[in-house]
């Protein structure tokens, strides 16, 4: 008979999976709350911090320890602290700021969708009724627009800097599912010879016109509002920005759509599409393969596509070439196509 080896299976992952929700709440409260912004603020103790943020001192002293034993807070005696994690991100003094996107990453449209996960997996879509997030004019991506912003910065400065070395000089650039517009934004900010047209449905791109206007780019910016499917896109363009758009789709529907775009672009035109982008596997790295998951709990038919998959999608629409482009320790990737 063979001997065992090594410690006996422990039902750790089983729980800490089970309870990954208590994480959720517990980071949601203390954003809601913006007790990182009062620890920030010199409030050190459970008593300083609950009356700071209008809550009582046991549930603060409790979400604390909680905050914690995660990794986000630390704590010395009685008195909490900010890990540079918490200081950087969750306060609501920093620049970095990103507490605002639990208004799109918890909202209720995005938490019904994974609810519903085994529904999901069952039909292999979304068990969000009509289209999920893609329903026309959805309102989750006004909220979107909004909340995630912050976190878009340092990807729109990397497509930014990734096209403007392949396509300088003066161009024209259309953005695609522009959402609050700082794709395209950074592009016209970087090139000063350059005008921005952004596409999306009408509601958000009220928030990309006010994003325009804030960085002083309102007189190189149109739009055009509607379906990325069959509004008209006027054209041509040097260069057409895909940000986080194809994911939602199937691969024929990205193959249409890539085709239509074609027809807009310069022969000597580029494509930037900006994804989660695993390897083979499916499996690494972590952030882009398990955006699969997001696809499956929102959408009918959206994945995490393999550079693999996107190169065979914009073959089958005609392109010549595509390239991947990653950046060092981000889940997100730039594949650059060629008419
Ligand atoms: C995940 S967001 C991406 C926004 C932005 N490009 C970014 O990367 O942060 C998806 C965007 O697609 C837009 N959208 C959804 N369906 C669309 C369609 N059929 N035509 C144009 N835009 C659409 C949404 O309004 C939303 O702004």
């Amino acid at each position: 008979m063979e001997t065992p080896v090594g410690p006996p299976p422990s039902p750790f992952l089983v729980f800490e999976a089970i309870n990954a929700y208590h994480r959720t709440a517990a980071i949601k409260a203390a954003i809601e709350l913006q007790v990182f912004t009062a620890i920030d603020n010199g409030r050190r103790s459970a008593a300083e911090i609950a009356a700071a943020c209008g809550a009582a001192e046991r549930g603060v002293r409790i979400i604390c320890d909680n905050l914690v034993v995660y990794g986000l807070l630390t704590k010395d005696g009685t008195q909490y602290g900010l890990t540079a994690t918490a200081k950087t991100f969750l306060s609501g003094n920093s620049p970095a700021y990103m507490g605002g996107a639990i208004q799109f990453l918890l909202s209720p449209t995005i938490m019904l969708g994974f609810d519903r996960m085994t529904e999901a997996v069952r039909r292999g879509g979304t068990a969000i009724p009509e289209s999920g997030t893609l329903a026309p004019e959805h309102n989750v991506w006004v909220d979107f627009a909004r909340a995630m912003a912050p976190m878009m910065m340092m990807p729109a400065q990397q497509l930014a800097e990734t096209v403007l070395k392949v396509k300088p000089g003066p161009i024209a650039v259309l953005d695609i599912a522009a959402g609050h517009g700082l794709y395209g934004l950074a592009v016209c900010k970087a090139n000063p010879a350059s005008r921005l047209t952004a596409l999306d449905w009408a509601n958000v791109l009220e928030v990309a016109t006010e994003n325009a206007a804030k960085i002083g780019l309102a007189d190189r910016f149109t739009t055009i509002a509607g379906s990325a499917f069959d509004a008209p896109l006027g054209g041509p363009y040097d260069v057409i920005l895909l940000p986080n758009f194809l994911h939602h789709f199937d691969p024929p529907t990205c193959v249409a759509l890539a085709k239509r775009l074609k027809s807009a672009l310069n022969p000597d035109g580029v494509v930037a599409t900006m994804e989660f982008v695993p390897n083979d596997d499916r499996v690494s790295p972590p952030g882009a393969a398990t955006f699969s998951l997001v696809m499956l709990a929102s959408t009918p038919s959206g994945d995490a596509y393999t550079f693999k998959e996107y190169e065979q999608m914009f073959a089958d629409a005609g392109y010549s070439s595509s390239e991947l482009h990653r950046f060092e320790g981000a889940p997100h990737a730039v594949v650059l196509t060629r008419p």
